[in-house]
């Protein structure tokens, strides 16, 4: 029998918990804040810029979305990021990735103070990240080890495959599972003999952009299976990275799109918001 992995009633488990704690953090003057920086009027982002607000919102955390013209320049979207820095009752700051044209993403990214990097894209945090010291995650690999942690699935020993080397996903996940003691493989667009190498996968995390392109066939029966992608097919379905009618019967776990990673990595990132918040408990004492 395959185990479905299920992010959204593993998300609203995690949050339950979290909400107490917000609870407890407001109880001892702290509201955990996060502000969250959109540019621009792309529809997806637009959508996550939302359902991140509602589910903060929803917890107690106070949530400051801060929407720009896609006419925004560099030095200005810059300036609203050092005021947010400056300001001491914000707990996390976040821009949403893709930026439009013409700002330089990493210039923004590192404009963020690494303490409030609630992404956990700077390079201080991803430094952290692969030196096995504390810090913030990228909220997607996060809430895939959160997911597989709610699941008892123990990773250590595991050959890990990953497909796709993005830094928002493969690579943050690579260095995580290779912190959980997995043994880690990152494969790519220019990876010869891919399915050679994710048939040799216990666990295999996809994100890669490209609608179904993992077909049973390169998935070693019994395998976990998590599929990051979020892809439109030929019909205009909403389908992951994985052909899960093909691949469920295979895998021994998997996710499903939607309502697998999505859900756990905006659970991730309000459970970072409340740890850096946190930390002010114990700076005002
Ligand atoms: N600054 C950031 N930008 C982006 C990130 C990020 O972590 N930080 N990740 C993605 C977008 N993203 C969050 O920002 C995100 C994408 C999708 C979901 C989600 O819940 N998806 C649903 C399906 C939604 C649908 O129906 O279209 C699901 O999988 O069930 C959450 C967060 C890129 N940008
Ligand atoms: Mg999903």
């Amino acid at each position: 029998m395959t185990t479905v992995l299920d992010g959204k009633k593993t998300a609203d488990a995690l949050m339950t918990d979290l909400k107490n704690t917000v609870t407890t953090l407001k109880a001892q003057g702290v509201t955990p804040a996060l502000a969250v920086i959109l540019v621009g009027d792309d529809p997806a982002s637009a959508i996550y810029v939302r359902n991140k607000h509602r589910r903060a919102e929803s917890l107690g955390i106070r949530s400051l979305q801060i929407q720009l013209p896609k006419t925004t320049t560099q030095a200005e979207l810059l300036g609203r990021i050092a005021d947010l820095n400056a300001d001491s009752a914000i707990d996390g700051i976040l821009v949403q990735l893709p930026l439009p044209a013409g700002i330089d993403e990493q210039a923004v990214i590192q404009s963020i103070s690494p303490e409030k990097d609630v992404d956990g894209f700077h390079p201080i945090n991803v430094g952290r990240l692969w030196t096995n010291l504390p810090g913030v995650v990228a909220s997607t690999p996060y809430g895939i080890m959160a997911l597989l942690a709610y699941y008892q699935i123990d990773v250590s020993g595991m050959n890990a495959v990953i497909v796709g080397r993005s830094n928002i996903v493969g690579r943050p996940m690579a260095a995580l599972l290779l912190n959980h003691d997995a043994t880690v493989t990152m494969t790519h667009s220019r990876t010869k003999a891919l399915a050679e190498k994710t048939r040799a996968a216990d666990l295999l995390v996809v994100a890669t952009g490209r609608p179904e392109m993992i077909t049973a066939d390169m998935v070693k029966p019994g395998a976990i299976v998590i599929d990051v992608g979020m892809d439109r097919n030929a019909a205009g379905k909403l389908v992951g990275d994985v052909d899960y009618a093909g691949v469920a019967p295979v895998a021994g776990a998997i996710t499903p799109v939607p309502g697998g990673v999505g859900p756990m990595t905006i659970a991730s990132l309000m459970i970072q918001t409340v740890a850096i918040a946190k930390r002010r408990v114990h700076e005002q004492q």
